[in-house]
C-alpha cells in the first residue's frame, strides 16, 4: 500500500529550478534513501514533503491526505511526519527524557512520560534519561533524536544525513542499528544521504538522483551490479570500465576475454561497448588466463583494494581479503567471476 506519493513535483528557489517531474512512491513500512551528489536535491524533495518548502508543480500526498499543492501546504506539524536533522536538533537545556517528551505535549502527563521512557528503552538509552545533551556521544545524542521523532509515532519518519556529524565506523553501525529500530516499529522511513555505505547499511531501496531526477530506483545490490546508466555506475561503488567490440554472436570481446553482456540498446556487431567491471568481479586463480600488475594497494583491514595495470595499459580493481598481502608491482594471475556483465554502448 502506498503510503507517501509524490506525483510530477516540481520545487524551485526563485528562478532556479531545483528539480521538476520528480515522482515516486513509498510503500508502508519501506526504508527509502535518496542519494545523490551534493545539489543533486535531495534535501529540497525532503523539505518539501516535510512542509519547509512550496511547490510549484504537482501533488504530495501521505495516504490519501494531500500535503503540498501549488499554493496550497499543510503545515510541518499537522503532516503528522518526524523529522531527524544531521545536528540532531535536540533542546540543550532539557534533559533526554525531557527531550523526547517534547513533542507529546497534547497527550496526559503520565503517558507522555510512559511514551517517552518507552522511546528511550526502544534506542537503549534509558539510563541516560536524566542525562543533558552534552553530556552524550555523537552517535548517542542521534539515538535520543530519533527517539524524539518515533514518541509522537508519526506516519513517517525523514532523516537528512542523519549520520554525516559521526565518525565512519559509528556511522555504519548507527545505521543498521537505526534499520533494525525502524524495521522493528514498523516504521516508514525516507532517508537523504550522499554516503552510499549509509544508503546500503539503512535501505530497502534507492533513489539515485542526478540534477533533480531520480536516475535508478532499485535495491542496493541491483544498484550496485545493475547500474541503469554510466552515472550510476561510477557514483556508486568503485568501477573500472574496459572497452569491448560486440562479435556477430552476440557476445563481446575484451582483452579480459569474450563475455556475454546484458542488453545494451541500440548496438549491431562491431559497435564499442564499455563493460563495468567491479572490483568483486576480478578473483585470483592460479589457472586463471589473465595477468595484471599492482600498481596500488589500499589496505582496508579485512580487505585490501588493489589497482590492477593489464598489459593494455587498462585498469581494474580488484577486492581481496588482506592476507595474504601482495606486493606492489606483483603480477597476479586472475580470472572473471561467472556472470552477466553491464555495459553501455560509447558514443
Ligand atoms: N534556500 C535556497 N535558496 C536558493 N537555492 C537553494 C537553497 N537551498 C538549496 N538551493 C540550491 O538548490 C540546489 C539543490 O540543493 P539541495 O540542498 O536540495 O541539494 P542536496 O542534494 O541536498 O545537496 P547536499 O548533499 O549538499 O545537501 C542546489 O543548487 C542549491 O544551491
Amino acid at each position: 500500500m502506498t503510503l507517501l506519493s509524490l506525483a510530477h513535483v516540481t520545487c524551485q528557489y526563485a528562478q532556479h529550478v531545483v528539480f521538476e517531474n520528480l515522482s515516486f512512491d513509498i510503500a508502508a513500512g519501506e526504508l527509502i534513501c535518496l542519494l545523490g551528489p551534493s545539489g543533486c536535491g535531495k534535501t529540497t524533495a525532503l523539505r518539501a514533503i516535510a512542509g519547509f518548502e512550496p511547490i510549484t508543480q504537482g501533488i504530495i500526498r501521505l495516504q490519501d491526505r494531500i500535503l503540498s499543492k501549488p499554493q496550497q501546504m499543510l503545515a510541518p506539524e499537522q503532516r503528522q511526519i518526524g523529522m531527524v536533522f544531521q545536528d540532531y536538533a535536540l533542546f540543550p537545556h532539557l534533559t533526554v527524557l525531557d527531550n523526547v517528551r517534547f513533542g507529546l505535549r497534547t497527550l496526559p502527563r503520565a503517558e507522555r512520560l510512559a511514551r517517552a521512557r518507552h522511546f528511550l528503552a526502544v534506542v537503549g538509552l534509558s539510563d541516560y534519561a536524566q542525562r543533558y545533551p552534552h553530556e552524550l556521544s555523537g552517535g548517542q545524542q542521534q539515538r535520543v533524536a530519533l527517539a524524539r521523532a518515533l514518541a509522537p509515532q508519526p506516519a513517517m519518519l525523514l532523516l537528512d544525513e542523519p549520520f554525516s556529524n559521526l565518525d565512519v565506523d559509528l556511522r555504519e553501525r548507527l545505521s543498521v542499528e537505526v534499520r533494525d529500530i525502524l524495521k522493528n516499529q514498523g516504521i516508514t522511513a525516507l532517508l537523504v544521504t550522499h554516503d552510499q555505505h549509509e544508503a546500503f547499511a539503512l535501505s530497502d531501496k534507492i533513489g539515485v538522483m542526478s540534477a533533480g531526477q531520480i536516475v535508478q530506483w532499485d535495491t542496493a545490490f541491483t544498484i550496485y551490479h545493475h547500474p541503469a546508466n554510466r552515472f550510476v555506475a561510477n557514483f556508486i561503488g568503485q568501477s573500472a570500465l574496459i572497452r569491448g567490440q560486440r562479435l556477430p554472436n552476440g557476445r563481446v570481446m575484451t582483452e579480459l576475454g569474450e563475455i556475454t553482456v546484458a542488453a545494451v540498446e541500440n548496438t549491431c556487431n562491431g559497435q564499442w561497448l564499455d563493460v563495468l567491471i567491479r572490483p568483486d568481479d576480478v578473483v585470483i586463480d592460479p589457472h586463471g588466463s589473465l595477468h595484471a600488475s599492482i600498481e596500488q594497494r589500499a589496505f582496508k583491514g579485512a580487505d585490501t583494494l588493489y589497482t590492477l595495470r593489464l598489459p593494455s595499459g587498462d585498469r581494474v580493481y580488484c577486492l581481496l581479503p588482506s592476507q595474504p598481502h601482495y606486493a606492489l608491482n606483483e603480477v597476479l594471475t586472475l580470472r572473471l567471476v561467472d556472470r552477466e556483465w553491464v555495459a553501455f554502448a560509447v558514443d
